[in-house]
């Protein structure tokens, strides 16, 4: 069926596509909605024109979708390391095969540029790839205890985990999600947002293709009834989660209540600081990389770029003309860098905040509108002017909370918090753009309280690397938190009780002295 979808996709233009297969994936395949009383439309960004109808599974397909995962994970868990990793790098090599297609079907779906797409589907396969090596490499400890007795460790799979995405990097977080749960030998359950639906079943038939046990990797549509359903399940074993802090807080008293483990990768709003000794463009192209991708919606952007006085008019004057030179337009041409907005809704807020900042104060350099493509099937797009703002301050509303657009808030340096402490909860990903000085650079770093720091650089996440602010992802962090330790402790002579007649020669200390 995905098959279908993949197939039309070589010559797929934007306005034209219609998904109408299911969007469920349990037992190794699509799965018809039970009932259909509760669509939701799921529309196409850049023309605004419905592109399927979603469909949320109420609980007994949530439990189907369980069940199936169980049974899967009954017969993963048995299988060795090198043998899962053999599965995984065939995922990863269909992937990279059909990287094109699964692309534009993301574009469609989310409205981000075929340029970028291509890379988050690329940074998906490396992180099957990165996470199938390591599953070979997970083993346990051995120690030797007196008298010959020893113990074992064994790190062992915790179950079934529920993944639960955001909209912003559908197919990717998915693989993140996905990727270093299966490598320990876990199956998913997964719950795309209901904004975009499509590319995860995409993802769990690729995952069969590739020779998972049927149900390894299932898909639930639906929201937040569907997300409770899940985190309220006796038998899932840990949630992971990627969206809005006010979400990730629920989620996190939900699945206490069955005493489930939880990662959680939420919101922000992190700064970015560039200092005078900065080689400005650098300084310029890394503003543009850290305020513009999927069309600012990026949880880990630096949106308040604090800039030093002396270089403010400098800095200003360039990041405004590359901001007017960057092409928006139909996010499927190769020559766009900028798409829609996910939604109307999502539109509508930015452009309230852009308006909201001009009433405090702020300048607006360029940007902030709505925007037309000439291309009349664009016309009902949710399209917007990338935007660069002035004489910000940390008290306007804009420079509060997350916005989630292509919205760039320049203050001075002067005005950069007095604390740099944020609320725990939040990734504060902090950028130094400092080309000259690289040791005030490592010392600023090691300063903030923050989960991720670029240095002359942004929004760069290779999956060696651990990404978050509060729960991590990637790199050799993530896997062990899907996995548990189980100790076995191995007594190779006779039992000692204490509760035999007393013997001259009984001892309970640790070390059993001849
Ligand atoms: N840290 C990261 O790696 C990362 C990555 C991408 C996005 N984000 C964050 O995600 C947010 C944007 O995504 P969003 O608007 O989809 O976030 P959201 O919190 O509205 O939704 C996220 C997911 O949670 C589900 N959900 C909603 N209510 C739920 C409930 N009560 N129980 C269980 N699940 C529920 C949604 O259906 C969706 O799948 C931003 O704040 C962004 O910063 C973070
Ligand atoms: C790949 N990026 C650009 C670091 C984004 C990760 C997901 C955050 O929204």
């Amino acid at each position: 069926m995905a098959q279908s979808i993949l197939d039309t996709m070589p010559g797929a233009s934007t306005g034209a596509l219609v998904v109408t297969d299911h969007l469920n994936f349990w037992g190794g395949k699509r799965v018809k909605p039970r009932q259909e009383k509760y669509l939701e439309p799921v529309f196409e960004p850049a023309t605004g024109r419905i592109l399927c109808q979603m469909v949320p599974c109420g609980a007994e397909e949530v439990d189907e979708a369980i069940k199936s995962a169980h049974d899967a994970y009954q017969k993963w868990r048995k299988m060795s390391g090198m043998e899962r990793a053999r599965v995984m790098l065939e995922a990863a090599r269909i992937i990279r095969e059909r990287r094109e297609n699964i692309a534009k079907l993301e574009v469609i779906n989310n409205g981000k540029s075929i340029t970028e797409a291509l890379v988050d589907i690329d940074v998906s396969w490396q992180t099957i790839e990165y996470y199938a090596g390591m599953a070979g490499t997970l083993a346990g400890q051995h120690v030797q205890l007196p008298g010959g007795a020893f113990a074992y460790t064994r790190r062992e799979p915790l179950g079934v985990c529920a993944g639960i995405g955001a909209w912003n990097y559908p197919f990717q977080i998915a693989c993140w999600k996905s990727a270093p749960a299966l490598a320990c030998g876990n199956a998913m359950v997964f719950k795309p947002s209901p904004m975009t639906p499509v590319t995860a079943v995409i993802l769990a038939e690729i995952y069969k293709e590739a020779g998972v046990p049927d149900g390894l990797f299932c898909v639930v549509q639906g929201g937040a009834e569907t997300g409770t359903l899940l985190c309220h399940h006796p038998m899932v074993a840990k949630v992971s989660f990627t969206g809005s802090v006010p979400t990730g807080k629920k989620v996190m008293e939900m699945s206490s209540k069955t005493v489930k483990q939880v990662t959680l990768e939420l919101g922000g709003k992190s700064p970015l600081i560039i200092f005078k000794d900065c080689e400005m463009e650098n300084a310029v192209k890394g503003a543009l990389m850290a305020n513009f991708l999927t069309q600012g919606q990026v949880c880990c952007n630096g949106t308040r770029v604090y800039v030093q006085r002396d270089i403010l008019p400098q800095f200003l004057e360039e990041v405004v003309k590359r901001t007017k030179a960057i092409r928006i337009g139909d996010p499927l041409l190769e020559g766009t860098r900028m798409g829609a907005l996910i939604s109307k809704p999502q539109l509508n807020k930015v452009l309230g905040y852009v308006e909201g900042a001009k009433k405090q104060g702020a300048r607006v350099l360029c940007g902030g509108d709505p925007y037309v493509p000439s291309d009349p099937k664009l016309k009902d797009g949710y399209f917007m002017s990338p935007c660069v703002l002035d004489n910000c301050r940390d008290d306007m509303t804009c420079c509060e909370g997350e916005i989630f657009g292509q919205l760039c808030q320049c203050c001075l340096s002067t005005q950069r918090r007095r604390s740099s402490r944020g609320p725990t909860t939040l990734p504060l990903d902090w950028p130094l753009e400092s080309y000259q000085d690289i040791s005030r650079a490592h010392r600023v770093a090691e300063n903030l309280e923050a989960g991720t720091c670029f240095i002359n650089n942004y929004n760069v996440s290779p999956v060696e690397v651990p990404f978050g602010g509060f729960g991590r992802e990637n790199g050799q962090v993530d896997h062990r938190v899907l996995l548990q330790l189980k100790t076995v402790v191995v007594e190779m002579g006779d039992v000692e009780s204490l509760f035999e007649v007393l013997l001259p020669s009984l001892h309970f200390c640790s070390h059993k002295c001849e």
